[in-house]
């Protein structure tokens, strides 16, 4: 419980800080964002979060390109069955590859750019950027259905709430003498998928120093 709460809430919020610091154009967006919706004499709070659509649109692009669990929990179908053409005796050992999934050509142009755009709601439709998999199930963060992630909803506001933060708090950049675009997404496959390396990053205050007592 403490493992599927903690690593996968941790190697999300790394992989995003990741993308968004090889990406300065993004962090710009993301920045403006949260000068517009929280301005920059307070910090973050948990109500701002529903109100951080861009912010939303880079959690569900992290989620697409590095899921936090991309071949989910094994499952075992429990009667025989008929999927797309093929037979699944009753108990098959079923993974689900998300990390595909995020990946296929036939759903998303562009694949391997990181691009939060592409998740924004049509213009004036007001629409919330759903985190999860919502009605399309484009992307299986959570994966879906009985055995899905009891803890999804807090798991997207730990998320939010740390990106939020860092970024409203901080301006990031690579450490000396490494170009943002060299910044490395090597993964390693595991349970949970995280960074090969750590990421290292420079942080820099962008707010009032009051605000950091
Ligand atoms: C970003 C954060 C999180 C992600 C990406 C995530 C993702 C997942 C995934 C993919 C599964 C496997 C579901 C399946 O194979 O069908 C899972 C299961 C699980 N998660 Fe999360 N999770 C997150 C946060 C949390 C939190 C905060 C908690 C608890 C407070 C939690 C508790 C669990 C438990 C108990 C299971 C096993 C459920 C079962 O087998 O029925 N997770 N999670």
């Amino acid at each position: 419980m403490i493992a599927a709460a903690t690593d996968t809430s941790a190697v999300t919020n790394e992989w995003a800080m990741t993308e968004v610091i090889k990406h300065p154009g993004v962090l710009r967006k993301v920045q403006e964002e949260l000068d517009r919706v929280v301005g920059t004499d307070r910090l973050v709070q948990e109500s701002d979060l529903a109100h951080l659509t861009y912010l939303r649109c880079v959690v569900r692009e992290t989620f697409r390109l590095h899921p936090a669990g991309p071949f989910l929990i094994p499952h075992e179908s429990t009667m025989a069955t008929k999927l797309m053409g093929y037979d699944i005796p009753a108990k098959t050992r079923v993974f689900i590859n998300t990390y595909a999934l995020g990946r296929n050509r036939r759903v998303w142009d562009d694949v391997d750019a990181f691009r939060p755009e592409r998740h924004l709601p049509p213009e004036g439709s007001g629409g919330r950027v759903e985190i999860s998999h919502g009605a399309d199930f484009r992307i299986l963060p959570f994966s879906a259905g009985k055995r899905r992630c009891p803890g999804a909803r807090l798991g997207v506001i730990m998320v939010l709430m740390a990106l939020a933060t860092l970024f409203h708090c901080f301006d990031w950049s690579p450490p000396e003498g490494v170009r943002c675009k060299e910044i490395d997404t090597e993964e390693v496959y595991g349970m949970t998928m995280p960074k090969a390396k750590p990421l290292v990053a420079a942080a820099r205050p962008r707010l009032a120093p009051n605000l950091y007592d």
